[in-house]
């Protein structure tokens, strides 16, 4: 091959197998639209919650009711750390799974990284009735408030950001693949 058509090569293989991966505030779509990325891409979806969940044998509730936050961002990082070592693979990381020292610089290396967002209103509205996430034990509205204001700043490291609170899930998905193939 000609250095300049082998250069082409090389950066479509690098370009083509590339994870993306999907971080931001609970509810902004991460596992949804990583899902249907996974199917148009035919990548190898990695759900990092369900990830942990199997390889723990245990609920995320369980897991977070008997060492608390802190052994959960523990097994987070580690199995997070585990599935960045792989290409072709959409990781639909966890809420918190950027709040460890070190992670986000991780992600920023394995693959194309973009943040979902969506408005606190869409946030609430999309957790009402869902009783698997204990960090919105309670009050959930007034815990995503608060969550999301400790975290203004968490998703601003990622390489794009999508807003999904006018969007579905498909409209998401294509915005995010068109990023990719660009
Ligand atoms: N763009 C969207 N428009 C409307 N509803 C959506 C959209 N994206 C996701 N949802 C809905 O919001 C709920 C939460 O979505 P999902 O579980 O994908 O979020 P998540 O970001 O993975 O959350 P978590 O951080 O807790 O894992 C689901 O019921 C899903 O169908
Ligand atoms: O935002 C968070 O901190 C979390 C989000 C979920 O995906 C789970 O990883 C867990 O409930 C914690
Ligand atoms: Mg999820």
């Amino acid at each position: 091959m000609a250095g300049d058509q082998e250069e082409q090569q090389n950066i479509r293989d690098i370009t083509e197998n590339r994870n993306i991966i999907l971080v931001g505030m609970m509810a902004t779509g991460k596992s949804t639209v990583g899902a249907m990325l996974a199917e148009e891409l035919g990548y190898e979806l990695v759900d990092l919650d369900a990830v942990i969940t199997e390889s723990e044998g245990r609920s995320i509730a369980e897991i977070f009711a008997a060492g608390g936050e802190e052994a959960f961002r523990k097994i987070e990082s580690a199995v997070l750390k585990r599935m960045l070592q792989g290409e072709r693979r959409i990781i639909s990381t966890g809420g918190g799974a950027v709040l460890a020292p070190g992670n986000a610089e991780v992600m920023l290396e394995q693959g194309l990284v973009v943040a979902l967002t969506a408005t606190e209103e869409a946030i609430i509205a999309r957790v009402s009735g869902d009783e698997n996430r204990p960090l919105l034990a309670g009050n959930a509205a007034e815990r995503v408030r608060a969550i999301m204001e400790q975290r203004r700043e968490a998703y601003r490291f990622a390489h794009c950001t999508v807003d999904t609170t006018e969007l579905n899930v498909a409209e998401v998905s294509q915005y995010i693949l068109m990023h990719y193939r660009a």
